[in-house]
């Protein structure tokens, strides 16, 4: 993208303008009367979410992150697409997709008359993409900056067969300590619980799915990897250290993804910090197992979140 070109196709005088980023990649950036935002082109990413009364972002995005070609940047809402999670298939393409580490597209940026922003991005098929996943698709992200975060992705099948996805806006929320933190809006859902592993002795240990049923509020006190099913609409994180709740509205999406990697995890990983385990936590929004969707030729499918405060 040519910053100074984009800046004056879409630009916005006092709100939005495109400026480049750590490694170089463009970010827009947005700051009108309800909120401020960073949103990243490449991987349709956005970064940075701080309503202007707040005294915090609502997203982390961790301090070790990668800003490289080729890699994901480990934090705010990584869009996974067309899989959720390792390789459906195990051919070895990479964990959680391909889209959130390509360049995507600009495609309009747009004030609105109550004082809010929105911003589209694309990403199309190309050689690239069909080497790894041999589907045309349009897949668009509509970033809306009010003072709550909308974020909504739609595929469109551009192509001419059925095709099946497992996604998920991956969102990294910032918390006050991690180990206070209750989720909200999951008890009496079943999940498949990631860390858990089926007994040796099992008929396939280690590989079947273990199902458990949440009672009360999600806790955090070691690694927490669960993929919940037959979700409802809305979550809420509520994080007493930093005094506040952060509510997740979901449509299109009939699961959740709850991620703390906890200790051991965050060492083994390059681009996230020891101890920032304690700092975040994912809630995601997701369409994952059993909840994939099959867009049938020409059809589309609208999975989308609005991230905001809770007020008293
Ligand atoms: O490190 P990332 O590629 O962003 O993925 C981080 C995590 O994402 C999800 O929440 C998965 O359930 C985890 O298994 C994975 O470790």
């Amino acid at each position: 993208m040519d910053i100074g070109q984009a800046n004056e196709e879409f630009g916005i005088a006092g709100v939005l303008s495109i400026c480049a980023g750590e490694g170089g990649f463009p970010i827009i950036c947005i700051d009108n009367e309800h909120a401020r935002a960073e949103i990243s082109s490449y991987g349709g990413q956005v970064l940075s979410f701080h309503p202007q009364r707040a005294a915090q972002d609502l997203l982390f995005v961790s301090e070790y992150a990668y800003f490289q070609p080729g890699k994901a940047i480990k934090g705010g809402i990584p869009v996974c697409w067309p899989w959720f999670g390792p390789d459906p298939e195990a051919k070895g393409r990479p964990d959680h997709g391909f889209v959130r580490a390509r360049q995507w597209r600009l495609l309009g940026t747009e004030a609105m008359v109550d004082g809010s922003t929105r911003v589209r991005l694309g990403c199309r098929d190309d050689e690239a993409s069909r080497a790894l996943w041999p589907h045309a698709f349009a897949l668009e992200v509509e970033v809306t900056v009010a003072d709550t975060l909308g974020v909504a992705l739609t595929t469109r099948n551009t192509g001419e067969a059925p095709i099946t996805v497992t996604q998920a806006l991956h969102s990294y929320f910032k918390v006050g300590d991690v180990r206070r933190v209750q989720v909200l809006g999951l008890a009496g859902y079943e999940y498949i619980d990631k860390v858990a592993r089926s007994e040796p002795g099992a008929a396939d240990p280690g590989q079947v799915d273990v199902h458990i049923t949440q009672s009360g509020p999600i806790n955090f006190d070691g690694p927490v990897n669960r993929i919940y099913l037959d979700t409802g609409e809305r979550l809420v994180i509520d994080d007493p250290a930093l005094s506040r709740q952060i509510r997740i509205d979901r449509e299109g999406s009939g699961s959740a993804v709850v991620w703390n990697p906890w200790i051991e995890q965050s060492k083994q990983m390059g681009d996230f910090g020891d101890d920032e385990y304690l700092q975040m936590v994912c809630v995601e929004t997701t369409n994952a197992a059993a909840d994939a969707v099959t867009i049938p030729a020409g059809g589309s499918h609208r999975l989308a979140s609005r991230y905001g405060l809770v007020h008293d």
